[in-house]
């Protein structure tokens, strides 16, 4: 099975003279959820960036459904959407106007794009304000447009930050089915987050991210069995990278 996310050796940030990332390496194949966990600061959204594309690699390249944003812009773009922790909504355009605006840009028909928008609408409990502006919404229900505009389009990589701060009980939990469903389906997510008690019971495999560099990747299991203590939570090991207590990294 090829990858549908490979970022190798990706040395990156926003000044040559001073990378933020040091060769940054992992894969997301078809049909996993990975989680990106590591304290403020140590790249996360520096590693999602390059991925969107937004920053430019120093080395390493990162290949999406096989091919560089150089190669092909277009298609590499085609094939992720992201959630951002903050809403970037368009003031301007309704709840409705978003999700059609978002059906345009990837080509979504009709009859799929009317489904996928009843489906969501009933999931996220927005059925009643297709017609409202962004102005108008809690923080919570910008994050579900952006929820839902990505899910509208069932890309084969899903690229997410920080989901579940803002979002309510049930806003999670359909957020957590969404992910479960579009992972059976063969989509790759890659998700950032601090929240670790449900990371680590959604999450397939874990990269832990320190400094700009992945000190340790793999499923919950393996992580402990390297850690040496298999009665570890990700909380415990995350807090030891933290202070210089891992095997890793001292
Ligand atoms: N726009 C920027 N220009 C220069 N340096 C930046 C910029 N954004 C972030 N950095 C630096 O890059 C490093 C990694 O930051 P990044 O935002 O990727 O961390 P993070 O893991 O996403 O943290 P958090 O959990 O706080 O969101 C930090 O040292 C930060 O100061």
């Amino acid at each position: 099975m090829s990858a549908i996310l490979d970022v190798n050796q990706l040395k990156g940030g926003y000044a040559l003279s001073q990378p933020v990332l040091h060769n940054v390496s992992f894969k997301i194949e078809p049909g996993e959820l990975v989680g990106l966990v590591g304290l403020n600061g140590a790249g996360k959204s520096t590693t999602i960036k390059h991925i969107l594309g937004l920053l430019e690699p120093f080395g390493g390249e990162i290949r999406v459904s096989g091919k560089t944003i150089k190669e092909d812009k277009l298609f590499y773009r085609s094939q992720m959407t992201y959630i951002p922790e903050t809403p970037e909504l368009y003031e301007q355009l309704t709840l409705k106007e978003h999700l059609e605006l978002t059906a345009m840009a990837y080509q979504i028909d009709q009859a799929a794009f009317e489904n996928r928008m009843d489906t969501l609408l009933k999931m996220f409990r927005m059925e009643k304000r297709l017609n409202w502006f962004p102005g108008h919404f809690s923080k919570g229900m910008k994050q579900k447009v952006m929820i839902m505009c990505a899910f509208l389009v069932r890309p084969e990589l899903y690229v997410v930050d920080e989901p579940f701060v803002g979002l309510d009980p049930i806003g999670i939990q359909s957020f957590l089915d969404l992910m479960k469903e579009m992972k059976e389906k063969g989509a790759a997510i890659l998700m950032s987050t601090h929240i670790l008690s449900t990371a680590e019971q959604y999450c397939d495999r874990f990269l832990i991210l320190h400094d700009g560099r992945i000190v340790i990747q793999g499923t919950l299991n393996e992580i402990k069995e390297s850690y040496g203590d298999p009665a570890a939570t990700l909380h415990d090991i995350y807090i030891a990278v933290a202070k210089g207590e891992s095997p890793w990294i001292k």
